[in-house]
This record gives structure tokens, C-alpha cells and sequence, in this order.
């Protein structure tokens, strides 16, 4: 696999490599020497995978604060997403900022997102699988939501908000101003 970094300090995409042969082909998806060599050596404990039926389905911005805060590493099994993630290091110089990249059932490419980042993600596609692995457990009292449309992130989200498929939870988020400081 190859893993590069990615503007925003800590995001890597990670690129596997596919091994193609009359069958079809053959890729890692998961190695933690290759990711420790790139610098990544969170201890992954949850596996999560979600199914969103519609294109134009927004999960997020979600995170988790200490100590349950969560790195991800997020991929496609099928379909094709906008994943975001947005800085909320308070001590970050790209504090507020924001890195969106699709990804795909087709490359199976990857994006590691530290703690300290929110997450969330489009669907452009119907029947979307995405799976994404965490370092911390759930934790309900420590999960939260950021305004996926907040104007302030300025995020080129490929649908309306008011075509936008959320949760109420995801409908009632606040934005970043009324969020306080949530990681150092
Ligand atoms: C995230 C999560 C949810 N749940 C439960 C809570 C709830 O009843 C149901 C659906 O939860 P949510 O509405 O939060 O699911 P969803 O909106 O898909 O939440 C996910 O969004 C993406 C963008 C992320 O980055 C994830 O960390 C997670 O926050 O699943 C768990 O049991 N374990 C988990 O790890």
C-alpha cells in the first residue's frame, strides 16, 4: 500500500495496491507495519460499517472527546462517498479547515484521520457501504456533531442542504463558534 500525507498535518490517503489476474484481483486493505512506518500507530479496537440507501445522505460532522476521542480509517466497499474531515485542534494553524476526498468502492483507497478531527461524509451514489475503523470505543456520552453545512467550514458538499437525507441528530448540530474548544 501506499500512504501519502495529505494537506491538513496528520491525514494520510492510503492507497492500496491491487494484484490483478484473470480472477479479478488481490489487495491488502489493513497493515499496521506499513501504517507505523507512515507514522500512524493507533491502536484500532472497533470495526464500524454503515449502508445508506440514497445519494445525497450526510453522516456527520461526528467526534468523540477524550478520552474516547477516535482516529478513523475509512473506506468504501461499495458506492462512492465525499469524505470529510475537519480540523478542531485549537492549538492546529489549521484550526477550522477542512480536507474532502472521495472515496470509492472501485480504488479502495482510504482516509486515516486522527483524533481531533470531525468526521462525516456524502453519498453519490445509492447503496453506499462504507467501513471505517476506530481507536476508541463508542462512548454515547462522548459522541458529538458539528454542522456538516455550517457556512464557517465553507464545505463544497455535492448537495443542497435542503436535499440533504440526515438524522435528527445530524439535523440539530451546532455550528463551530457554539461548539467551544473541544481538543487541545
Ligand atoms: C457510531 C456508533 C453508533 N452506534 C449506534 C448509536 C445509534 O443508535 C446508531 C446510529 O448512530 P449514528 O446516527 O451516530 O450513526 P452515524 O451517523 O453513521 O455515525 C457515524 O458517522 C460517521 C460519519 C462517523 O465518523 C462515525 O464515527 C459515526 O459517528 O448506532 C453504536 O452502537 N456504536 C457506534 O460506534
Amino acid at each position: 500500500m501506499k500512504i501519502e500525507p495529505l494537506d491538513l498535518q496528520g491525514l494520510r490517503l492510503v492507497r492500496p495496491v491491487a494484484f490483478r489476474d484473470d480472477r479479478g484481483w488481490f489487495a491488502e486493505t489493513f497493515r499496521r507495519d506499513s501504517l507505523a512506518a507512515a507514522g500512524v500507530t493507533d491502536d484500532f479496537v472497533q470495526d464500524n460499517q454503515s449502508f445508506s440507501v440514497h445519494p445525497g445522505t450526510v453522516r456527520g460532522l461526528h467526534f468523540q472527546l477524550a478520552p474516547f476521542a477516535q482516529a478513523k480509517l475509512v473506506r468504501v466497499l461499495a458506492g462512492a462517498i465525499l469524505d470529510v474531515a475537519v480540523d478542531l485542534r485549537r492549538s492546529s494553524p489549521t484550526f477550522g479547515r477542512h480536507v474532502a476526498v472521495r472515496l470509492d468502492a472501485e480504488t479502495g483507497e482510504q482516509l486515516y484521520i486522527p483524533a481531533g478531527f470531525a468526521h462525516g461524509f456524502c453519498t453519490l451514489e445509492p447503496n453506499c457501504m462504507v467501513a471505517y475503523k476506530v481507536s476508541a470505543y463508542y462512548s454515547r456520552e462522548h459522541d458529538r456533531s458539528l454542522a456538516w453545512d455550517d457556512p464557517e467550514l465553507g464545505i463544497p458538499w455535492p448537495v443542497a442542504a435542503d436535499a440533504a437525507v440526515l438524522s435528527d441528530k445530524d439535523r440539530a448540530a451546532p455550528r463551530l463558534a457554539a461548539l467551544g474548544p473541544v481538543f487541545e
